[in-house]
């Protein structure tokens, strides 16, 4: 099948390499030219496992260029550009999807097919079919439920597949199924329904996970005044297979490109729909994420005397979640932020993330060496639970650091090792 891709960042370039993977040529297209420059030339734009593998330029099946009219040759044209918040608000912002089908629509025809990936609120793919429809070409909705870090395997074999299609249009669900044989023939279930269905899986699935995380945080906040240890709770409830121990880790909580945007994108929507009362509890799995973030910050307050004017603090971690360099809305970078505002001396490390994190917040000082970032610290603080991190060993970092003091924002230490070399260790919602 020929496809092309238009919008080639963290779901795009990843789509792309994984459907000529699958045995299709495909064209990858975005409007960033340096973007294009890297794929082109066989290198990944940002850091994602197994991406690099995929990606070279003798592969004649993979292509990359900013000329939306190489679309021309392709039949099936995923959309796959950022549906960020809109500035100042928290609605969706569908500028650039609305852009990308329109740029599309000269080059497409009857026997087209345009396949939405972005996640959107429910209604624009409605309403865009309405603008592809004179040309001939029809639309269809298949939303992408990849997680940054397994981005490659959840797109090679992913959990479901689902098709939001025109109940008048058969053809788009059989081209679909033709694109996604190889995991369909291993067994990947497919859900073939309507837009509004479609369209409000991906966003109902993002607001259940957030939810989730949001449920075990609020639960840690619980175990804060009452002594108890919110990961043994959650080991405990999680054995029930209707729970479930997975999303169960409490810590400074969800951040990334889709999570907090998406669950707000959909509140928004719910008001314009007139039930917002629905979706009114999404405000506060929104208010517990982000309380848990301060509450990183007063932990290391409190464990060094009440005031952070001039305390040295490391902060390990700055992308949103380990295995990727993504530091869009990353609960890390905002701690580091915090502590920097509350007057600390803040030193931050991430294997992958400096980088992404300096060029939006060019002014905090990052080293790439742990050690490095950990020498004269008076207290170090653990936002993202790289296994670099989690590996360290107490005894060997209480030479480096000038304090004891260990805040862990992902309860992803072992309390019992750094309090017996010496550290006063606090987690979140533990003892
Ligand atoms: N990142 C994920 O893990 C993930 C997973 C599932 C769904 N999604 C959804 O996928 C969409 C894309 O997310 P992302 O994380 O890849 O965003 P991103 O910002 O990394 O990538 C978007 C890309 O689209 C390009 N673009 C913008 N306008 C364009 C146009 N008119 N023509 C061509 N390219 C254009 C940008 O230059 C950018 O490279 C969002 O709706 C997001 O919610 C993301
Ligand atoms: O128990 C947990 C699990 C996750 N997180 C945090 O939650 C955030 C999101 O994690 P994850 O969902 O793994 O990352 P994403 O790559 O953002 O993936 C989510 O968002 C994507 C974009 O919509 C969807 O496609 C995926 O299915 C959905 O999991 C990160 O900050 C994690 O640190 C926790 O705090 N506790």
């Amino acid at each position: 099948m020929r496809i092309s891709v238009i919008g080639c960042g963290y779901l795009g370039a990843v789509h792309a390499a994984c459907m000529a993977e699958l045995g299709h040529e495909v064209v990858g297209i975005d409007v960033d030219e340096s973007k294009i420059e890297n794929l082109s030339a066989g290198r990944a734009p940002f850091f994602e496992p197994g991406l690099g593998d995929l990606l070279s330029p003798d592969n004649a099946r993979l292509r990359f260029t900013t000329d939306i009219a190489a679309a021309e040759h392709a039949r099936v044209h995923f959309i796959a550009v950022g549906t960020p918040q809109v500035a100042g608000g928290v609605a969706a912002d569908l500028t650039y999807v609305n852009a990308a089908v329109e740029a599309l629509l000269p080059h497409i025809g009857p026997g087209h097919l345009v396949v939405g990936k972005s996640t959107v609120p429910v209604g624009t793919a409605a309403r865009l079919a309405e603008l592809v429809a004179p040309t001939g070409a029809s639309l269809a909705w298949n939303p992408e439920f990849l997680r940054e870090g397994f981005a490659v395997s959840d797109t090679l074999s992913p959990d479901r597949l689902v098709y939001g299609v025109d109940n008048r249009d058969d053809r788009a669900a059989e081209v679909l199924d033709e694109i996604y044989k190889r995991p369909l023939e291993a067994g990947t279930p497919r859900i073939v329904t309507d837009y509004a269905t479609a369209e409000l899986v991906k966003v109902s699935a993002n607001a259940f996970l957030a939810t989730k995380i949001s449920f075990i945080n609020a639960m840690a906040e619980i175990a804060e005044v009452t002594g108890a240890d919110v990961t043994t709770l959650a080991d405990a409830i999680g054995y029930d297979a209707r729970i479930g121990r997975r999303f169960l880790n409490a810590g400074v909580g969800f951040g990334g490109g889709c999570l907090p945007k998406d669950i707000r994108a959909f509140q928004a929507r719910a008001e314009e729909l007139g039930v917002g009362h629905s979706l009114a509890f999404l405000a506060d799995v929104d208010d517990v994420n982000l309380r848990r973030r301060q509450r990183v910050v007063d932990l290391v307050t409190e464990n060094l005397g009440g005031d952070l004017t001039g305390k040295a603090v490391t902060v390990l971690g700055l992308a949103f979640k380990p295995e990727s360099d993504d530091v869009r809305d990353s609960p890390a970078l905002d701690v580091a932020q915090r502590l920097a505002d509350a007057g600390a001396i803040v030193r931050a490390t991430d294997p992958e993330a400096i980088e992404t994190a300096r060029r939006i917040r060019p002014h905090l000082d990052y080293v790439e060496s742990i050690q490095e970032a950990i020498s004269g610290a008076d207290a170090v603080v653990v936002v993202t639970e790289w296994h670099q991190f989690r590996e360290l060993d107490p005894a060997e970092v209480a030479g480096w650091a000038r304090g004891r003091v260990v805040v862990d924002g992902r309860n992803c230490l072992d309390a019992s090792d750094w309090r017996s070399a010496g550290w006063t260790y606090a987690g979140l919602g533990r003892p």
